[in-house]
């Protein structure tokens, strides 16, 4: 959003990602001044009025779905033709989600039938609101509605039957917008953003990632003793689900205050050795730990008796199938486990995880950061294929682990 305010903006304390990297050269190419600072701090120096120009080359965003789709309902509301790809993974994830609302709104694409990248959106400075309910529970589909009903001719609303994570929300209040959020009888939630609004640079300190932080959370809850503390994790009802799905399952989890940063507030999080027990996971606490299904596979596998995933089908379609390779993860590892059509079943161990197995990533980060935790607590060392891609979301998770004592090393 910076890249598309008025102004220069500062950003501190982000983890860089391969995801953050490119979604930053991306802005870049379509005429924002990107500088990384070094050490988590970036200034980004936006658009403003005059808007997006057309990049000279295709937009290649890795591995990140976030990125590659916000990035999309910005250029929509544009009058440029900009071409993008991804990985091998990200050119195989569905696009048309995002793809079907700026057709309403007036934008094009150049997708084929099967909607995936590489495609170029063509953008228009005649963009219309549309009032829109997602088919999926996704908040990159609210964001990329959102961030181009930012330049459509009138109010665009977005209906959500169950919520998601909001920070587009408060990201756009924070650049100066108004946004309107209104809770639905039901639990449903209706945003509406008015076209034609200015974002203001700001300097802001980017909360700690609770997805990132969930690893080093079941580190702790899987460790003999100690306790592990992750300090100045953004606290959002919408990011929680893991933490207190992990709580019902046991752990006690201690969190105390640690202010506010970016619209959010912050609080240091605690988790020391807990025995845990499987339960089913309540449906409406899957978006709010939509990324963290893995994670906690690895604790089922720890806990005593069965752990039972519902109402998670869109896990099907992440970095990579996410049901079949959580549950080939822990298969591979002596767990009893079995997908189901929207989710799984895990039979814990009870603490004794028998461990020993290679485990296929398929590509995916929460996968291979996934594995290492349960090595590092079952009976035999746990061999991942392939880790380099942790770095699309938590570039320092290895020595992170090293620090909590964990021994990783290549063979
Ligand atoms: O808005 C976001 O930043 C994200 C939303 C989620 O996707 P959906 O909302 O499409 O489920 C999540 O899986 C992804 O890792 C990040
Ligand atoms: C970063 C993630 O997703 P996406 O590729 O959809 O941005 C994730 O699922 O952890």
């Amino acid at each position: 959003m910076g890249g598309l305010a008025e102004g220069t903006s500062q950003f501190s304390g982000l983890l860089e990602g391969e995801d953050v990297l490119r979604t930053g050269w991306a802005m870049e190419a379509l005429g924002a001044d990107v500088k990384q600072l070094g050490g988590g701090k970036w200034q980004v120096t936006g658009v403003g009025r005059k808007g997006l120009s057309q990049p000279d080359k295709v937009l290649d965003f890795g591995n990140s779905g976030t990125g590659s789709r916000l990035i999309m309902g910005v250029v929509a509301g544009y009058p440029i033709a900009v071409e993008m790809t991804g990985d091998a993974s990200l050119r195989s994830r569905p696009m048309k989600r995002i793809l079907t609302p700026l057709r309403l709104m007036r934008a094009l694409d150049t997708s084929g039938p099967d909607g995936q990248l590489p495609f170029s959106i063509v953008g228009t400075d005649d963009l219309k609101a549309i009032t829109y309910s997602p088919p999926h529970a996704s908040a990159q589909i609210k964001s990329a509605v959102m961030l181009a009903g930012l330049s459509a001719d009138g109010t665009t609303i977005v209906e959500e039957a169950k919520p998601t994570r909001d920070h587009t929300e408060r990201m756009l209040r924070g650049f100066g917008a108004t946004v309107d959020v209104t809770p639905q009888p039901g639990g449903g939630m209706r945003i509406a953003v008015e076209g034609g609004q200015a974002l203001s640079a700001i300097e802001a300190a980017i909360p700690g990632d609770p997805s990132s932080a969930a690893f080093l959370i079941a580190a702790g809850i899987l460790s003999p003793e100690g306790d592990v503390v992750v300090e100045g994790v953004m606290s959002n009802p919408t990011r929680s689900g893991f933490f207190d799905v992990a709580n019902l399952m046991g752990a006690h989890l201690g969190a105390e205050e640690a202010g506010d940063a970016a619209g959010e507030r912050l609080i240091n999080l605690h988790a020391g050795a807990a025995a845990l027990k499987g339960k089913a996971v309540p449906e409406r606490l899957v978006p709010s730990m939509i990324d963290e299904f893995p994670i906690l596979a690895v604790l089922a596998a720890f806990a005593e008796g069965d752990t039972i995933v519902t109402g998670a089908e869109e896990l099907r379609v992440k970095e990579s199938d996410r049901i079949g390779a959580t549950v080939a993860m822990l298969r591979a590892n002596g767990v009893e486990a079995e997908e189901r059509p929207d989710g799984f079943a895990v039979q814990g161990c009870a603490g004794k995880v028998p461990g020993g197995g290679l485990v296929e990533t398929h590509h995916d980060h929460r996968i291979a950061m996934s594995a290492l935790i349960m090595g590092t607590a079952a009976q035999n060392p746990v061999r991942v294929d392939d880790i380099s891609m942790i770095d699309t979301s938590y570039p320092d998770f290895l020595s992170h682990m090293a620090e909590l004592g964990a021994d990783i090393s290549e063979t």
